[in-house]
């Protein structure tokens, strides 16, 4: 299930005139076998969670994935500056519909890689990579405080709330508050670039009811950029622990064609990174994953490109 990073990927252009100044990931990078008790590390530890059963069970476009794969394949490119220390952790593979185990191991993968001190940045695989991740994160927060105030930020056209019987990439926010239900933490969660037409009333209903905190992705242009960070900054104000959470399809259609749903209108870059930035310079950010990346719908690489740079971002603010 948890597969070895495969290092042969690392494949990139070589700048050999340039000498150290010259480097990108794909020299630096090294590999990590994620067990509990390895030594201490620092930096961040690259993950992939290789699923198409979350959202398949939602009944969206699979091809999910090859979303690991196809991130990596840009990451190799990065140029390396403040970001040096970038371990590949290898790969979470869920096979046909055993979504739950999947996300178990995810978990286990993650917790390991935190109580060895590095910053995990997870690449999906669907939404339901979601489950994985927080349950990564309360397993290893649970081991050191008793009432941990931990915040989820999800940049995200939908609230994946849903009800569903079994787990999706439609449920995981649901089964996380049941979850912070069970252990008697409160659940705390901002979900930013919310479509009001990519989601019934039902959903609507139940956001409220669990005291979610969002954003439309009307009101996350340019112009209401200093509203929108006031309004993280607030989130992250009540919360000591962080969990970001990017699903793709947030941004508009062209600049993330790669995903099961793309947006109509969505959050543009130019909003999504300096908000990004914020939660990455906080301070707080313990975890972070993109997911949804579909890469057979991917023209030109755009959505991995997307998913590489803010991974990067990320790396470079909170990963060193
Ligand atoms: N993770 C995606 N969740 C969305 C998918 C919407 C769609 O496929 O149209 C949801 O369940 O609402
Ligand atoms: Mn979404
Ligand atoms: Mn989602």
């Amino acid at each position: 299930m948890h597969e070895p990073a495969d290092m042969t990927r690392w494949q990139g252009r070589i700048d050999a005139e340039e000498g150290a100044a010259g480097k990108r990931w794909h020299q630096v990078v090294q590999p990590l076998a994620p067990d509990r008790t390895g030594p201490a590390g620092q930096g961040v530890a690259l993950l992939g969670f290789a699923c198409d059963a979350g959202v398949a069970r939602n009944h969206g476009r699979t091809g999910a994935k090859a979303g690991p794969a196809a991130i990596r394949r840009v990451l190799a490119n990065m140029p390396v500056r403040r970001c040096t220390a970038i371990a590949d952790a290898g790969d979470v593979q869920c096979d046909d519909d055993a979504l739950e185990p999947a996300q178990q191991a995810l978990s286990d993968a993650i917790t390991a890689l935190l109580q060895r001190g590095y910053l995990p940045l997870v690449m999906g695989g669907g939404h339901e990579i979601a489950f994985g991740s927080f349950g990564g994160l309360a397993q290893h927060v649970a081991s050191v405080e008793n009432m941990p105030r931990i915040g989820v930020i999800n940049l995200d056209a939908h609230f994946d709330l849903r009800m569903a019987e079994r787990a999706s990439s439609g449920t995981p926010f649901r089964q996380i508050a049941e979850d912070c239900a069970r252990r008697g933490w409160p659940f705390k969660y901002c979900c930013l670039g919310i479509s009001d037409f990519a989601n019934t009333q039902a959903l609507f209903d139940r956001a409220r009811q669990f005291g979610v905190r969002w954003l439309l992705d009307e009101e996350m242009h340019i112009g209401r950029l200093e509203q929108v960070q006031t309004m993280v900054a607030a989130f992250l104000e009540e919360v000591d622990h962080v969990y970001l959470t990017i699903c793709l399809d947030v941004l508009p259609a062209a600049q993330a064609p790669g995903v099961s749903a793309p947006a109509a209108r969505g959050v543009p870059l130019e909003v999504v990174e300096p908000v990004v930035d914020l939660v990455a310079n906080s301070g707080k950010l313990r975890l972070a994953d993109v997911a949804e990346l579909n890469p057979g719908y991917d023209i030109d690489h755009r959505t991995a490109r997307v998913a590489a740079r803010l991974l990067t971002r990320i790396a470079e603010r909170a990963g060193h």
